[in-house]
Order: structure tokens, then sequence, then C-alpha cells
């Protein structure tokens, strides 16, 4: 593999949504179960994926859901390429949430950061209050991709992280006459190839 560039990634959203979780589902490929830790201020951890046979080092922001830390965590935004914005389809107030959040990145972040919004523990079946469609509705209206996850069975993580290496590997290594890259097109190509998303 040919190295590459680095890049940052952060995850927010309200308090246990499920970002450490789907941070070490990433990472290791294991599921944080058992008590709750809710995260304090702010833990990071890198992964080099391979995009296409280059290196591409994604440095991983959890931060805290929790608002006590909201100061710490604005500060952090500014160096962000990459937002995964998430809330909990058991959990209604973390889906209306999601408009603040995004009020908060507009205020804070980048102009040209790569935002994608995850409706995450899409296992939990029975408990599920955000149906699939609200999540794809929002999603539109602020122009960002959107998918649901699980970190408990790993649904879609290695692609939503994959799916955000490549759109900002893309976004650096593109000639002007190429065309750009489209997270939703690549996200619905991938899911539909056998081995993915199990
Ligand atoms: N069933 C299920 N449970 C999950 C999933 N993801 C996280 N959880 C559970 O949800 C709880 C919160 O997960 P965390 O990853 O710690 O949440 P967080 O968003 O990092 O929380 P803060 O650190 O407070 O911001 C834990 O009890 C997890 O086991 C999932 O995909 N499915």
């Amino acid at each position: 593999m040919r190295s590459g560039d680095s890049y940052q990634v952060m995850l927010i959203g309200d308090s246990a949504v499920g970002k450490t979780c789907l941070l070490v589902r990433f990472k290791d490929n294991t599921f944080l179960s058992g008590s709750f830790i809710s995260t304090v201020g702010i833990d990071f951890r890198n992964k080099v994926v391979n995009v296409d046979g280059t290196k591409v080092k994604l440095q991983i922001w959890d931060t805290a859901g929790q608002e006590r830390f909201r100061s710490v965590t604005h500060a952090y935004y500014r160096d962000a390429n990459a937002l995964l914005l998430l809330y909990d389809v058991t959990n209604k107030a973390s889906f209306d949430n999601i408009r603040a959040w995004l009020a908060e990145i507009n205020e804070y972040a980048q102009d040209d950061v790569v935002i994608m919004l995850l409706g995450n523990k899409s296992d939990m079946t029975s408990e599920r209050l955000v149906r699939r469609e609200d999540g794809e509705r929002l999603a539109k209206e602020y122009g960002t991709a959107f998918m649901e996850t699980s970190a408990k069975t790993g649904l879609n993580v290695e692609l939503a992280f994959m799916a955000i290496a490549r759109d900002l590997k893309s976004r650096k290594s593109r000639r002007p006459n190429e065309p750009k890259f489209n997270v939703a097109e690549y996200v619905d190509q991938e899911k539909q190839k056998p081995s993915c998303c199990s």
C-alpha cells in the first residue's frame, strides 16, 4: 500500500447514541456491551484504511455527548475534515436534536466539512421510534449522506467510515475535469454486494 493522507473525523451526537461503540466496532471489530460509560471530554483513536491501494489515516475523535462538555468539543470542530453525526433510532429526542447539532456544525466547523448522518442501534427493531424514511428525509433536506448502523451487529459501520475516507481522498486528489465522488451512490452500490454490511 502506498502511504497517503491523514484526516480528522469527529463523532458527534447526543449522549448514549453509541458514538464510542461505533468507533470500537470500527477499530477493533467488537461491541462494548454491559454498563454504559459516558465519554468525558474527548478521546481519539487512529485507524489506517486502504482506499484503492493507498493508505488513508483516519484520526477519529470521539466526543462526549453530554451538554456539560460542549465547550470542550466546540474547539475541535474547526480541525475536523468529516463529521459522523449520530442519533439513536430508539430515542426520538436524539433525532429531534439533530437540527441543533447541524446548527452547531454550521457555526463551528469548516464550510467544506463532509457530514454523514447515522441512525444507530438499528438492531433494536422492537424499540424503534424513528423510521428510516425520517432519517432519509432529514439528510436530504440538509444535503448530507445517510445510513442506519448498528455498533452491536456491525451493520454498515465499516461502510460509513470507508465512504468518508473515499470522499475525503477524492476531494483532495480529484482533477478539475473528474466527476465528484458521490457518497450516496457509493453506499448504494456497496450495500448490494453480498459481503457487505453483515
Ligand atoms: N443494541 C445496541 N446498543 C448499542 C448500540 N450502540 C451503542 N449501544 C449501547 O448504548 C449505550 C451507549 O453507547 P456509547 O457508545 O457509550 O454512547 P456515546 O454516544 O459514546 O455516549 P457519550 O459518551 O455519553 O456521548 C451503551 O450501553 C451501548 O452498549 C447499538 O448499535 N445497538
